[in-house]
């Protein structure tokens, strides 16, 4: 398995409850899984938690062989080198989209910049937008200027929190579309939560689906579409 996560426990500093109770999961490398489960399941904590945005009480979490985070390791979120796209895009409104693709790209060698840039333009249909700022393009497109400046590090993982929601449901099927394209060509594994079946459905191989911090189904998109196990499941797909 690419992504290990193993006996997390974790709860939030101000709150005496646990989110997450002995909490364990894992992922194929280029697969894109979706978190689903509704509001308060504790989806974004477990993105948190992977992205090093929040520090478990216990618990083990491993990308490839590299472990990020167990008893005596915590590695610093910058230093995981995971791409995330958060539901407001975040993108710096005084830079350019070529500006916002690349600030995160530290190196290289001459030329490198240049040519990574030329490569996500492409990928993601933005060659003539190079130049603009992020007020001068649509939601779509700053969508996909974010995605493309996550991919920008090369990222061995991408983790998006609701990376549709700020869309209007015309734009959201046409980019679920573009996304998962995009994802499947670079190979990258993706782990995205949603509250929305349709995020689950048109972009997902695999569903883990929560309910209060614990994981009641998860396989195959097709599977858990066509054999939910409980009400709050088949809830989620009514
Ligand atoms: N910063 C925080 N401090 C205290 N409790 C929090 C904090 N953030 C989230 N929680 C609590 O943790 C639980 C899980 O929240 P989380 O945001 O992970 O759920 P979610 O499934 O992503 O919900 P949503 O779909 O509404 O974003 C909830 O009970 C929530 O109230």
């Amino acid at each position: 398995m690419f992504i290990q996560i193993k006996n997390l426990d974790f709860k939030y500093k101000n709150s005496k409850v646990y989110v997450l109770r002995n909490f364990s999961m894992s992922v194929e490398k280029g697969d894109i899984v979706c978190i689903l489960g509704e509001s308060g399941s504790g989806k974004s904590t477990v993105l948190r938690l992977i992205a090093g945005l929040e520090e478990p009480h216990k618990g083990i979490i491993k990308i490839g062989q590299d472990v990020i985070v167990n008893d005596n390791t915590f590695i610093y979120p910058e230093k995981r080198g995971i791409g995330v796209l958060f539901q407001d895009y975040a993108l710096f409104p005084h830079m350019t989209v070529e500006e916002n693709i690349l600030f995160g790209v530290k190196k290289k060698k001459q030329g490198y910049k240049e040519q990574k840039l030329q490569e996500l333009l492409r990928l993601t249909g933005l060659e003539e937008l190079r130049d603009r700022y992020p007020y001068q393009i649509s939601g779509g497109q700053q969508q996909r200027v974010a995605l493309a400046r996550a991919l920008a590090i090369d990222p061995p993982l991408i983790l998006m929190d609701e990376p549709f929601s700020n869309l209007d449901a015309n734009l959201q099927s046409r980019i679920r579309k573009e996304l998962k394209e995009i994802i499947k060509k670079t190979g990258i594994t993706s782990i995205f939560v949603s509250h929305d079946k349709d995020d689950a459905i048109n972009i997902a191989d695999k569903i883990i689906v929560l309910k209060d911090g614990k994981i009641i189904q998860q396989g195959s998109t097709e599977d858990i579409v066509s054999n939910p196990n409980s009400e709050y499941v088949a809830n989620l797909f009514a």
